[in-house]
């Protein structure tokens, strides 16, 4: 995602003032995205449809396998699909040439699953997040130094954390990086791919809980990705359920966890819905994972043994074209 100027300019506004566009913000149609195989062309995502409102929250859930991650990555075009629309405040950007995409990327940025792989483990949190400025044509060092620490703090760290390392964070404390990563573009819309589904029960749920203030501050939109309806409960307003690349059920995310009409998706609620799930979990204050932080600064840290596995993992900034700014979770923060 590279826009420059949108980045630091006070004239672009947040996402919440520009929620008053008529329409939907994100719009999806008929989408269909294909894999090549040796048998042939694979359908991963077939004739898929939905809408995310301005400052809306949809999920979509689905086993292991159903397309949702394809999903995710052809919305924020890094797959381009065979056919079908995905209208991003009124342009289609599903065949759009990377040239005229390219203005358009930040306004939609992804977060990660992957707490060890989608940081850069070389990189200061400080450089993580302000990467994506660089990459919007933010030339003043200063300047993105000066946001990346805003959004450190906006995520809940402590400004001692800015020239720390990721392998000196928690999976929690990571995906906090990763959020604030992908916030320093300014985007409408956030593409969470299962971006809690590696963090305890604990970490997911304070987590939720900073996602949810982001959205109550700046009217931002997600669109989140998920396998376990607890967490699906906690964040969407509206959820499709997909099976075999297509979606076999979708409403209010209330109305379809308290009655599922399709009997996959009653599957899927036995199996992901239990009391240890994260309803229940009272999240402790995003100032307690900065306090946590500041008081014992390497405690947290899980570096011995994922922190190498980060190190062979290609660098989150290693999409910078694209609305991507990886951020991850990972374990207790
Ligand atoms: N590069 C690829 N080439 C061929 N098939 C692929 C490729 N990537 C994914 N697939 C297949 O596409 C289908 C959808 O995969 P996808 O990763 O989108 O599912 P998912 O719902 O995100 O699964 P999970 O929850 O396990 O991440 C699966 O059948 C998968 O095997």
């Amino acid at each position: 995602m590279t826009d420059n100027t949108a980045v630091n300019t006070p004239t672009d506004g947040t996402a919440a003032d520009r929620a008053s566009a008529a329409g939907p913000l994100l719009s999806v149609e008929d989408l269909v995205v294909e894999y090549a195989t040796a048998q042939g062309p694979f359908k991963a995502v077939d004739r898929v449809d939905f809408e995310v409102p301005h400052g809306g929250s949809l999920a979509v859930v689905g086993e292991s396998g159903c397309g949702k991650s394809t999903l995710a990555r052809a919305l924020v075009r890094l797959l381009k699909p065979v056919s079908g629309r995905i209208v991003l405040d009124g342009t289609d950007i599903a065949t759009l040439p990377e040239r005229r995409l390219r203005p358009l990327r930040r306004r939609v940025q992804m977060v990660f699953q992957d707490p060890y792989g989608s940081l850069d483990p070389h990189l200061t949190a400080q450089q993580i997040v302000a990467e994506p400025l660089r990459v919007a044509g933010v030339s003043d060092r200063v300047q993105r130094a000066r946001r990346a620490a805003e959004l450190i703090d906006r995520v809940g760290l402590p400004s001692s954390a800015l020239d720390r390392r990721p392998p000196e964070f928690s999976g929690g404390q990571r995906q906090r990086i990763g959020i604030a990563r992908a916030l320093a573009s300014r985007p409408d819309l956030l593409v969470c791919d299962e971006a809690t589904s590696a963090l305890d029960v604990s970490v997911q749920a304070q987590v939720l809980h900073l996602l949810r203030e982001l959205q109550a501050d700046t009217g931002i939109a997600y669109l989140v990705i998920a396998h376990n309806l607890g967490v699906v409960r906690e964040i969407s307003n509206d959820v499709v359920v997909m099976r075999a690349g297509r979606v076999v059920e979708r409403g209010p995310t209330a109305a379809v966890l308290a009655s599922p009409a399709d009997p996959y998706t009653r599957a899927l609620r036995r199996a992901s819905l239990d009391p240890t799930t994260i309803r229940g979990v009272k999240p402790r204050t995003v100032l307690s994972a900065r306090a946590a932080l500041s008081a014992a600064p390497d405690a947290s840290s899980p570096s011995a043994s994922p922190a190498s596995s980060a190190s062979t993992s290609p660098p989150p900034a290693a999409a910078p074209a694209s609305p991507a700014s990886p951020a991850s979770e990972g374990n207790r923060s």
